[in-house]
């Protein structure tokens, strides 16, 4: 069956949960009818029936039945409470997607009936604007369809790539959490054009879009980032400058050690 025609459901309509739906809408891949979304937060169901006309229900039970294919996009710690609950909703004919940052794909298999499929997924928030990183791994129940259907999802939200379940806690402290660490690099660089006399919105256009364009140069062109720095960097001219001061500032180590301390948490999150 294509995508199309299939019901998706949201179990947590949260801030990840709705950048999905927003970005899955966007893309056209769902009619809203065919989607669906529960949260105990009614304001939030709420907003999302009034603007896209998806389903909603503060009961979880309704949208898990009604679905095809069944999101969870609760907080790691609220699981396994969803979970009991959702158990007498689930069968082999559902597949079931999470989100969850850390939890292992054994934690569902045992929680939900034998045979449940489950596939693993972190994706990010930049899903609300189609440019998610989405990093994939499916558990022993599912199917290589489950798969391609997960990839069909989350590649119509931005970028997806299989990985295996191994590596779902880096992908967490990388590209899950990553976008929260780039913010603040386009707050703090727009701030110096502040404290140099621009006004606020020119400069966080200016700051966005260069981070905006250096990430699509390192995407679109597959050179080193250091080639592409050295193309900067004129000798003895104003970027080398500002470069050493990063450095001095230990930015590459900060960074490094921002998605390991993010991935050690997402380890720890699946922990029980
Ligand atoms: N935010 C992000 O950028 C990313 C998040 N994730 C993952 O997505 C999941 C959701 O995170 P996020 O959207 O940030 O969190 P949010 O808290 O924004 O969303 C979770 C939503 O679920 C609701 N909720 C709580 N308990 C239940 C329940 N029993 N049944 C239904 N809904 C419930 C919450 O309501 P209330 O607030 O009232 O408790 C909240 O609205 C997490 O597992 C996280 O690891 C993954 C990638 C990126
Ligand atoms: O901070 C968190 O735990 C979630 C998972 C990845 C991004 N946000």
């Amino acid at each position: 069956m294509t995508i199309q025609n299939r019901k998706i459901g949201f179990i947590g309509a949260g801030k990840m949960g709705s950048a999905l739906i927003h970005g899955i809408i966007k893309a056209g891949i769902v009619k809203p009818e065919n989607l669906g979304a529960s949260d105990i937060y009614e304001p939030f169901l709420n907003e999302l029936n009034s603007q896209l006309g998806i389903n909603v229900s503060t009961d979880n039970a309704v949208i898990a039945q009604a679905s095809d294919i069944l999101v969870l996009a609760v907080k790691p710690q609220t699981l396994d409470s969803v979970l009991e609950n959702l158990k007498p909703y689930i069968n082999a004919d559902k597949l079931i997607i999470s989100i969850a940052a850390g939890v292992p794909l054994a934690t569902y298999e045992n929680a939900l009936p034998e045979g449940t499929r489950v596939v693993r997924v972190m994706p990010n928030i930049a899903a609300t604007v189609s440019e998610a990183a989405s990093g994939i791994s499916p558990g022993k129940n599912a199917t290589s369809e489950d798969l391609k259907t997960a990839l069909e999802i989350f590649s119509a939200v931005g970028t997806a790539v299989q990985v295996p379940e191994s590596l779902m806690d880096a992908v967490t402290g990388l590209s899950g959490s990553g976008p929260a660490f780039i913010f603040p690099v386009i707050e703090a660089m727009a701030d110096g054009a502040v404290l140099e006399g621009m006004d606020r919105k020119s400069a966080l256009t200016l700051a966005a879009q260069t981070v905006l364009g250096a990430a699509k140069m390192a995407l679109e062109t597959g050179l080193h980032p250091g080639e592409l720095k050295d193309m900067v960097t004129s000798p003895a001219g104003t970027t080398i400058q500002g470069v050493r001061v990063l450095e001095e500032a230990g930015i590459r180590a900060a960074f490094m050690n921002a998605v390991i301390k993010a991935s050690e948490r997402s380890k720890e999150l699946g922990k029980k």
